[in-house]
C-alpha cells in the first residue's frame, strides 16, 4: 500500500519534469499504480486507516509524486453536495478552459510540501479535461468550482509545476482581475 514514505518532496527532481504520456491501452503495471494511487486517496481520508498509517488527507495525487514521471492521476472526493469524483486518469489534457480565474480563499497545500505557502493560486475557472480513465474509456469532463481546481493541482504536477509557481511573489494575496474566491 502506499504510505507517507512513499511521497517524494519539493527538492526531488521527478516533481519538476514533465512526464511522459502512457501507452493506451493502459499496461497492467499503470492500471494497478491507479488503483493503489486511488485507494491510497481513499485510505487517507478514511479517519481509522489514517491513523494507523499516518497518512495526511489528500483529495489527489499524481504519479511524479510517487517519483514516477508518467501521465497518471488520481482524484478521489465528494464535493460539497455529496457527488463523488473517483478517477484514475491518463494523458489528461485540458482541451479548452473560461478566461476567467478562481483560487481557493484558503489558498493550497501538497502533500510533497511540508511547509504551508501562504497566498492565492489562481486558476482557471472553468475547463474542459480529456483523459482515459482505467478501463480504457474516453473520458470528457467539464469542471468547474473546488473539482476545477483539484484537477488542475494535479494536471500541473504532470508538467512539472507546482501550486505556488502560480503565487504571485510580489504580492501572494493579489487577486487576479474578475477572480472568483472558492470557499
Ligand atoms: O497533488 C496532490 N496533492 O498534493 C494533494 C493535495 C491536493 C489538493 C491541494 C489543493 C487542491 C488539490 C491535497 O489533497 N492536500 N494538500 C495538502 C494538505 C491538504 C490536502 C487536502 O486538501 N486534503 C483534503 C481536502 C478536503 C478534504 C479532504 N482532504
Ligand atoms: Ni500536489
Amino acid at each position: 500500500m502506499i504510505t507517507m514514505k512513499d511521497i517524494v518532496r519539493e527538492g526531488h527532481p521527478a516533481l519538476t519534469k514533465v512526464s511522459q504520456e502512457v501507452d493506451i491501452p493502459l499496461s497492467h503495471e499503470d492500471k494497478a499504480l491507479l488503483e493503489e494511487m486511488i485507494q491510497f486517496l481513499k485510505n487517507s481520508q478514511n479517519e481509522e486507516v489514517a491513523a494507523k498509517y499516518n497518512l495526511r488527507a489528500g483529495v489527489g495525487i499524481a504519479a511524479p509524486q510517487l517519483g514516477i514521471n508518467k501521465k497518471l492521476m488520481a482524484i478521489h472526493f465528494e464535493d460539497e453536495n455529496g457527488k463523488l469524483y473517483s478517477y484514475g486518469l491518463a494523458n489528461p489534457k485540458i482541451v479548452s478552459h473560461s478566461v476567467g480565474k478562481a483560487y481557493l480563499a484558503g489558498g493550497e497545500g501538497c502533500l510533497s510540501v511540508d511547509r504551508q505557502v501562504e497566498g492565492y493560486v489562481p486558476r482557471h475557472a472553468r475547463i474542459t479535461l480529456k483523459a482515459t480513465d482505467m478501463d480504457n474509456n474516453p473520458v470528457n469532463l467539464r469542471l468547474k468550482g473546488y473539482p476545477s481546481i483539484v484537477f488542475q493541482h494535479e494536471v500541473d504536477h504532470l508538467n512539472g509545476i507546482m501550486f505556488y509557481d502560480h503565487i504571485n511573489k510580489d504580492d501572494p494575496f493579489e487577486v487576479p482581475d474578475n477572480a472568483r474566491p472558492i470557499e
